[in-house]
């Protein structure tokens, strides 16, 4: 069966909950889909103090990826939020420790794709999904993200995030606006589409 894994990083919970939308919508093609979050790099006092502590403890059950754990993968979708323009470094340092695979080539012809969450509207969201995507390709990935066909890409009534290089999410300035329910719907939206064009490929 095509394997698809998920790998995300989240501190306050946000990406978290676009990562099991990209999951809901993956399962939908009856693909083997798998969550994976990064390992941390702050120590617990200072995700005590950031406020973070908390919110992770709602997702802390998923396991912590290693780099054997993508080896197999038919398809691996990068979520993390943006940091100053770009992936977090929790992200950055796990892709950092994947030259195994990148030496073996284990990832070409491999499917790829990225989401993001940041605070405001022009935070750095596009930035932050073509830094991913530039690690996914230097594996030799192929990528993926959403085209304008995609009806929520183009509602106009709401301030929404998602872009045609992939889903976004905008946390707000203090962090209290959740993932809407369009955006929502564009991560469950990116999950189906990876994952219908891995079964193509395998096919
Ligand atoms: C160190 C740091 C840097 C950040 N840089 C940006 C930024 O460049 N642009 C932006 O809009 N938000 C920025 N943010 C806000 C985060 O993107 C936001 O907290 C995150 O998307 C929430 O996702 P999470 O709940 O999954 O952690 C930053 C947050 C932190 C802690």
């Amino acid at each position: 069966m095509v394997k698809v894994k998920i790998l995300f990083y989240s501190a306050f919970g946000h990406v978290w909950r676009m990562a099991e939308a990209v999951a809901q919508g993956a399962r939908e093609e009856s693909v083997d889909v798998q969550l994976f979050q990064v390992p941390e790099l702050l120590s617990d006092q200072a995700l005590q103090k950031s406020g973070s502590r908390a919110a992770r403890l709602q997702f802390a059950s998923i396991p912590i990826a290693t780099e054997d754990d993508l080896r197999d993968a038919d398809a691996i979708i990068v979520g993390s939020p943006t940091r100053f323009g770009n992936m977090c470094a929790q992200m950055r340092n796990f892709l950092d420790g994947t030259s195994r695979l990148w030496l073996s080539g284990a990832l070409v012809g491999c499917v790829g794709a990225a989401f993001t969450c940041s605070a405001t509207q022009h935070g750095g969201q596009e930035v932050t999904l073509q830094s991913i995507h530039a690690s996914l390709l230097h594996h030799g990935m192929v990528l993926c993200g959403l085209p304008f066909t995609e009806e929520k890409l183009l509602t106009t009534s709401e301030i929404s995030g998602g872009c045609p290089l992939g889903p976004t999410s905008i946390a707000g300035p203090d962090g209290t606006r959740e993932p809407s329910p369009a955006e929502l719907a564009l991560c469950a939206s990116l999950g189906r589409r990876v994952a219908a064009l891995t079964k193509q490929l395998r096919a």
